[in-house]
């Protein structure tokens, strides 16, 4: 994991004493660290289940949400196939998702405090922000942000059949797993492998509290490592 770093004390030569000529005591060192998560991989993999469950235990951890960056209905291209083609990165304005993740990488405590975060005071001052999505290591300029990135998978059946068990904004038409949704999944993935893109496979086929566990360990490893 390489978190980014940014020593907030500056004690130079000048400011080492005071008007009077005075040494000064330096001021608390205070290192704060930033680290961004991603919990990426295919739909109904568990994504979001296992996100609220370490936002509970991560200490001034943030969210941001893939889903809610989808465009607008009647902006969504209807594909040769005649389906809505939701699941292509064209459907989410990931230009705007950027931007709220620059907002967090340069005022994470502001972020937090905007978003209801309860920040600790703490001499060591790390921050974590976990990205949530189905598309989340397909856009170039978010790619080489993650510290980690997290991508939970299930097989076909099982996917195909928690699919049918959930009620989106908007439902999926018959056909529209086999027709879009599956193929799409499958084209993202193999580009993600053919690039190179470094990922921590999970089995979602465990259950919610062993994913849960192995992830915080794991986050908290690598924290441990870099402080
Ligand atoms: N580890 C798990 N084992 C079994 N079912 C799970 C597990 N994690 C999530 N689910 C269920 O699978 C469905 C999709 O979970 P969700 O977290 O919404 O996935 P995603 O955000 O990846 O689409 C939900 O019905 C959820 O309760
Ligand atoms: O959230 C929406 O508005 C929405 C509208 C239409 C479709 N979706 C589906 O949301 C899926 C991604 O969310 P998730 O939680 O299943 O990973 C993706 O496969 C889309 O087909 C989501
Ligand atoms: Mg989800």
């Amino acid at each position: 994991m390489k978190p980014g770093r940014s020593a907030v004390q500056r004690w130079t030569q000048r400011s080492a004493r005071d008007s009077a000529g005075r040494a000064r005591s330096p001021p608390p060192l205070r290192v704060e660290m930033k680290c961004i998560v991603g919990i990426g991989g295919m739909t109904n993999g568990g994504k979001t289940t296992l996100t609220n469950n370490l936002l509970k235990v991560l200490p001034n951890c943030c969210v941001i949400h893939q889903d809610d960056f989808f465009k607008p209905q009647d902006q969504i291209a209807v594909g040769e196939d005649g389906f809505k083609q939701w699941d292509v990165l064209e459907s989410l304005d990931m230009e705007a998702m950027l931007s709220t993740v620059q907002a967090w990488m340069s005022n994470p405590r502001k972020f937090a405090r905007a978003h209801g975060v309860s920040v600790q005071p703490d001499a060591l001052d790390t921050h974590i922000l976990i990205l949530e999505g189905f598309l989340l290591y397909s856009y170039k300029p978010l790619v080489d942000l993650y510290s980690r990135r997290y991508f939970l998978t299930v097989p076909y059946e099982e996917c195909k059949w928690r699919r049918s068990t959930r009620s989106y904004t908007v439902p999926d038409p018959p056909g529209l797993f086999d027709g879009h949704v599956w193929p799409m999944y499958q084209k993202y993935k193999q580009e993600m492998e053919a690039n190179g893109v470094e990922v921590v496979y999970l089995d979602g086929m465990k259950s919610r509290e062993e994913l849960f566990h192995q992830v915080r360990e794991d986050i908290q490893n690598s924290l441990l490592n870099h402080s």
